[in-house]
């Protein structure tokens, strides 16, 4: 059994003509929640997009489930759900998840489960594209649990959804957690932070801290994880000074 389900080695990326990723070195231990948090514009897209395979890497390495990112065989392991909705706007929701289930080669009743983890039974028969923002984000997020994917990378899950529906969704998150799926969840708000049971602080196309957030709480001496984020910006820019 391979005891990381993400692996990378002074990873690179350039976007636009620069590197936008400085040099990542991080394991993401099976079986976690993983939250990857950073302000707007720090590289947690493109992390992601490295992870799953579809970024160009400058140098470095990216192994996940002990593969190396982006091969054939993480297709049916790997689920991805992109910070915009990739669903079809002319199916109905159910339409579209058995579309996907077969197209990965799910079993057909997959498309019902993953319809009621995500609480969109009664909204299985509309078209998307008179789905609301929050019913739009769930039923990508359907699309990426069909199958029994062993790691799920989600940016930015939750944006948009009312408190219950993200209490919800973190439930969830915690129920695949407990059945050893590996989650990758991208999100700039803090609050999501403490659900998590290590994090990725990103800023800047850098990593500030990968650890637990009692880790983090102890080293930085502060219960409010936003505080914690600042103070290790500051201990940052006194080192550098
Ligand atoms: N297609 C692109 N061409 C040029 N630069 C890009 C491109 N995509 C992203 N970038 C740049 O790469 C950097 C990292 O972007 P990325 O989308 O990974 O950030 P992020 O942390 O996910 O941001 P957000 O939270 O706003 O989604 C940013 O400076 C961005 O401007």
């Amino acid at each position: 059994m391979i005891s990381s389900a993400v692996k990378t080695v002074d990873l690179r990326v350039d976007r636009g003509g620069r590197e936008v990723l400085h040099g990542l070195t991080f394991e993401v231990p099976r079986g976690e929640i993983v939250g990857l948090l950073g302000p707007s514009g720090c590289g947690k897209t493109t992390l992601i997009r490295a992870v799953v395979g579809v970024q160009i890497v400058k140098s470095g390495d990216v192994t996940v489930l002990g593969l190396p990112a982006g091969g054939a065989d993480l297709r049916r392991l790997v689920g991805y759900a992109t910070q915009t909705p990739a669903v079809y706007s002319d199916l109905t929701v159910l339409e579209n998840l058995r579309y996907f289930g077969s197209v990965l080669g799910a079993p057909r009743d997959d498309a019902d489960r993953v319809i009621e983890e995500v609480g969109l039974a009664k909204e299985r028969d509309q078209v998307v594209a008179t789905l609301s923002g929050g019913q739009l984000s769930r039923a990508s997020l359907a699309a990426a649990l069909l199958g029994t994917p062993e790691l799920l990378v989600l940016d930015e899950p939750t944006v948009g959804l009312d408190p219950v529906l993200r209490q919800e969704l973190w439930e969830l998150f915690h129920e695949l957690a407990d059945r050893g799926v590996t989650l990758m969840i991208s999100s700039h708000v803090m609050d999501e932070a403490a659900r998590c049971g290590r994090l990725l602080l990103m800023r800047e196309g850098v990593i500030l801290a990968d650890d637990t957030p009692g880790a983090l709480r102890a080293h930085t001496g502060t219960d409010d994880l936003e505080e914690a984020f600042l103070r290790l910006i500051a201990e940052r820019e006194e080192a550098r000074a």
